[in-house]
């Protein structure tokens, strides 16, 4: 393998261990062979070009895809193979295309969330007794709690789909933590965003850090990414390249060099590189 992990202070206990996570889609293969850790406390960003495998990762994570090979525990546990029971073992992601329900009011789309941590069952909620009531009333009130957090509580009754595309993000974020998770994926979050849109939620991702939840982000936007996290890893043609603090993945040439298209020798794609312009060499001589 030809990733390189900078080792760097090492923080609490690791929420989210992902080893050798490989995902193959017939004849490509989108993640190859990857080790990723996220510790308790900690922030950490995926970044990597176009096509990377970053989002694949993300779904290997969250039970959307299952790994051709390897495997991802959570707090020591073996994360099920099921979006639902991965939320409710306490990982919470948001999409790179938001999926909120547009029809449906801010606090609604935030009480959707909150689905996977309420015990009152089918009956319970069809026959609205005491229990299901009591339960509504807590629901709603960390709900509120949620929407303010975020900074939405006065859009509670806005149908979701006039949100400006900001808040739309932020109450995909709203609706993550509605499920308690203790790890959140947020899969570009400041897409979209202006730059002080972005600012805002930088703060609003420190802060839920500050709250305890670790955190995994996906973003094209490096000023975002290196301002955030403690921790980068960088995805190439689906492999780890790079793993380091963020003044250390700024400052290694190969990094650059991914990301500006002219592979090193020995990285990911670099024979593939080497071969194309082999052939292109031979073309103009041939002339
Ligand atoms: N369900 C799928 N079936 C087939 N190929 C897929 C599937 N999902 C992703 N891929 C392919 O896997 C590769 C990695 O895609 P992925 O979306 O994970 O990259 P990414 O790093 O998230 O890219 P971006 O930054 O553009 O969102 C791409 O070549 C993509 O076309």
């Amino acid at each position: 393998m030809t990733s390189d992990t900078i080792p760097v202070t090492q923080t609490g206990a690791t929420v989210l261990d992902a080893r050798g996570v490989t995902m193959r889609f017939g004849g490509l293969t989108a993640v190859r062979d990857v080790d990723l850790q996220v510790n308790e406390g900690e922030i950490v960003g995926l970044i990597g070009p176009n096509g990377a495998g970053k989002t694949t990762l993300f779904n290997c994570m969250t039970g959307l895809y299952t790994p051709t090979d390897g495997k991802v525990n959570y707090k020591g546990k073996v994360l099920p193979a099921r979006s639902h029971l991965v939320t409710q073992a306490g990982v919470a992601r948001t999409f790179q295309n938001i999926r909120l329900f547009a029809n449906m009011t801010v606090l609604e789309n935030v009480l959707v969330g909150r689905h996977t941590r309420t015990k009152e069952g089918l009956w319970s909620a069809l026959l609205r007794g005491p229990g299901f009531k009591r339960a509504e009333r807590e629901s709603e009130a960390r709900a509120m709690e949620l929407l303010e957090f975020t900074g939405l509580a006065e859009k509670r009754d806005h149908l979701a789909r006039n949100l400006p595309y900001g808040e739309q993000r932020k109450l995909e974020i709203a609706r993550a933590l509605a499920s308690e998770p203790g790890l959140l994926l947020l899969d570009e979050p400041t897409a979209g965003m202006n730059p002080q849109e972005t600012r805002a939620t930088q703060d609003l991702v420190f802060a839920i850090r500050d709250q305890g939840i670790a955190v995994l982000v996906i973003e094209h936007d490096m000023r975002f990414i290196f301002n955030l996290c403690d921790r980068v890893a960088v995805l190439v043609q689906g492999e780890k390249l790079v793993e380091g603090t963020a003044a250390q993945v700024q400052s290694d040439e190969r990094v650059v060099a991914a990301y500006l298209g002219t592979p090193f020798e020995g990285a990911p794609g670099a024979e593939e590189a080497a071969e194309v312009a082999a052939a292109e060499h031979s073309k103009e001589s041939d002339r």
